[in-house]
C-alpha cells in the first residue's frame, strides 16, 4: 500500500514560519481535507509536496523515497496531478489542445473521457475562455484522468462553482480515491470538509517558538 509521510515537515519564508513539526502521514484509497485559516499554509503544504515548494527542514517521503530524489519530470508525469479553483487551463487553445498538452491523446479517447464528465466531443474543438466554470473543471478533471497520477491535489477545486458541479467534482475525485489514488483537498468550504475522510487543520502544526 502506498502512502505518503511527511516527517518533521517545516517551511519558512525568511523568518516568517508557516508550518512546522508536521508530522503526517497519507494513505492511497482515501480523501483529505485540508482546513485553516487564509494565509495558514494549506497551498504552501500543497506545494511542498508537489515539488513546486522546497521545505526549510524535514522531509516527505512516498513510500519511505525523498521525493527530492525522484526526477522532477518524472514526479510531474506519474506521480502528482493538479486542480485549482481556476482550472489552470490555457484560455486561447482549445480544449483537445489543453487535453494534448503532456502527451498526445486519440480524438476517440479523449471524446470517452470528456463524456464521463458530461461533456460530448463537440467540446474539443472549444476555445477554453468560451467554456462555463463547470464546462471548465470538468475539462480540467477529464485531464487529470488522463494523466492518472497516483497523488492528486486539489486546492480550491469547488471554490468557483454552484452546488450541482461542486458535487460532480466531489463525485470524481472520490470515484479516483476509490481507484487507489490518495486525494488531498485544500478548502475553506464545510461541506468538502465533511465529505472528505479525514480532516487535517494546518493551524494545529505551527507550534510556538
Ligand atoms: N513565495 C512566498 N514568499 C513569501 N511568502 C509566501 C510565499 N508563498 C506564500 N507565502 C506566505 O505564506 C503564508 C501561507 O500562504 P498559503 O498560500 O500557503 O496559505 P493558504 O492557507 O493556502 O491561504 P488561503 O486559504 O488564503 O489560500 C502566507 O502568509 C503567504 O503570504
Amino acid at each position: 500500500m502506498h502512502d505518503l509521510k511527511i516527517v518533521n515537515g517545516e517551511k519558512r519564508f525568511d523568518d516568517y514560519t508557516v508550518f512546522n513539526q508536521v508530522n503526517y502521514t497519507f494513505m492511497v484509497g482515501r480523501t483529505y481535507a485540508l482546513v485553516g485559516p487564509s494565509g495558514g499554509g494549506k497551498t504552501t503544504l500543497l506545494n511542498s509536496i508537489g515539488q513546486l515548494e522546497t521545505l526549510t527542514s524535514g522531509e516527505i517521503l512516498l513510500d519511505n523515497r525523498n521525493i527530492n530524489t525522484i526526477p522532477t519530470l518524472e514526479y510531474f508525469r506519474h506521480f502528482i496531478g493538479y486542480l485549482f479553483q481556476n482550472y489552470a487551463l490555457i484560455d486561447e487553445a482549445s480544449v483537445q489542445q489543453n487535453l494534448n498538452l503532456v502527451k498526445h491523446h486519440r480524438i476517440a479517447e479523449l471524446s470517452r473521457q470528456l463524456e464521463q464528465y458530461g461533456l460530448d466531443g463537440s467540446y474539443l474543438k472549444r476555445k477554453v475562455y468560451t467554456l462555463s466554470g463547470g464546462e471548465a473543471q470538468r475539462v480540467a478533471l477529464t485531464r487529470l484522468s488522463l494523466q492518472n497520477p497516483l497523488i492528486v491535489l486539489a486546492d480550491e477545486p469547488t471554490g468557483a462553482l454552484d452546488q450541482q458541479n461542486r458535487e460532480l467534482v466531489l463525485t470524481s475525485l472520490r470515484k479516483m480515491a476509490d481507484e487507489g489514488k490518495l486525494v488531498i483537498v485544500a478548502t475553506h468550504d464545510d461541506h468538502v470538509s465533511q465529505w472528505a475522510d479525514d480532516l487535517l487543520d494546518i493551524s494545529t502544526f505551527k507550534a510556538a517558538f
